[in-house]
């Protein structure tokens, strides 16, 4: 599960101009280890627009042989067959989730500080998305950033859980995040704002691989 977390990024279609699809083909062609497809604020589409925007990104995951994860919605995950969910503190639990969904799902939860941390690992969490780490603009109702000092409070105590940071990440943030404890770094604007999605990520999986072959 660690190394799935080395480049985490999350899309929806309201975090381009672009066609998300052909974004997300430019990122999993740099290198992309894992995906969230995030549908959420303004303008985000619903129904089955939704519906048919997840089901050909998650058939262009597969085709690169990257796991597809939703955000939030349970139900669509499961209706479409994706690989695993990410959910915030307040959305479903993790345990009522577990017991509705595949065996082999990735379950993934939002944990801001020790106490999200450690109920996430008590509940069986697979990983956890820590953060925000800086300020961001891409989440309307982010909290306060934590930094790297929360990473590393969070590492305290959750010591062997796989952890990616998230939240206002650009390219220098990689190794000293790693260095505090993070397993890789979960992305959105600065791959789905960049004019070269490919490269971006290509930059950003040598610095997350960087970082493991000097461990
Ligand atoms: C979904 C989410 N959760 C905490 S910050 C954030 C947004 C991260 O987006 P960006 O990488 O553009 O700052
Ligand atoms: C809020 C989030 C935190 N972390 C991750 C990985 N995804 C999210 N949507």
């Amino acid at each position: 599960m660690k190394e799935l977390l080395q480049v985490y990024f999350i899309l929806g279609s309201n975090n381009t101009d672009r066609d998300p699809l052909i974004v997300l083909e430019e990122a999993l062609q740099g290198g992309v280890t894992l995906f969230q497809f995030r549908e959420k604020g303004d303008h985000a589409l619903q129904a089955d627009v939704k519906v048919t925007l997840a089901q050909q990104m998650k058939e262009l995951c597969h085709r690169y042989n990257v796991p597809f994860i939703v955000n939030d919605d349970v139900s669509l995950a499961l209706d479409i067959g994706a690989d695993g969910v990410h959910v915030g503190q307040d959305d479903m639990s993790i345990t009522d989730i577990k017991k509705r969904c595949p065996e082999d799902w990735i379950v993934g939860v939002s944990a801001t500080n020790q106490s999200e941390a450690e109920k996430a690992v008590a509940d069986g969490a697979d990983y956890i998305g820590v953060g925000p780490i800086f300020g961001t603009n891409t989440k309307k109702d982010a909290k306060r950033p934590i930094g790297l000092s929360g990473v590393k409070q969070i590492r305290a105590v959750a010591p062997s859980i796989p952890i990616v940071a998230i939240g206002g990440i650009q390219l220098t943030d990689v190794i000293p995040l790693m260095k505090v404890g993070a397993d890789g770094v979960s992305i959105i604007s600065a791959i789905s704002q960049s004019e070269k999605p490919m490269q971006a990520t290509q930059a950003f999986a040598r610095h997350a691989s960087y970082f493991h072959q000097g461990m």
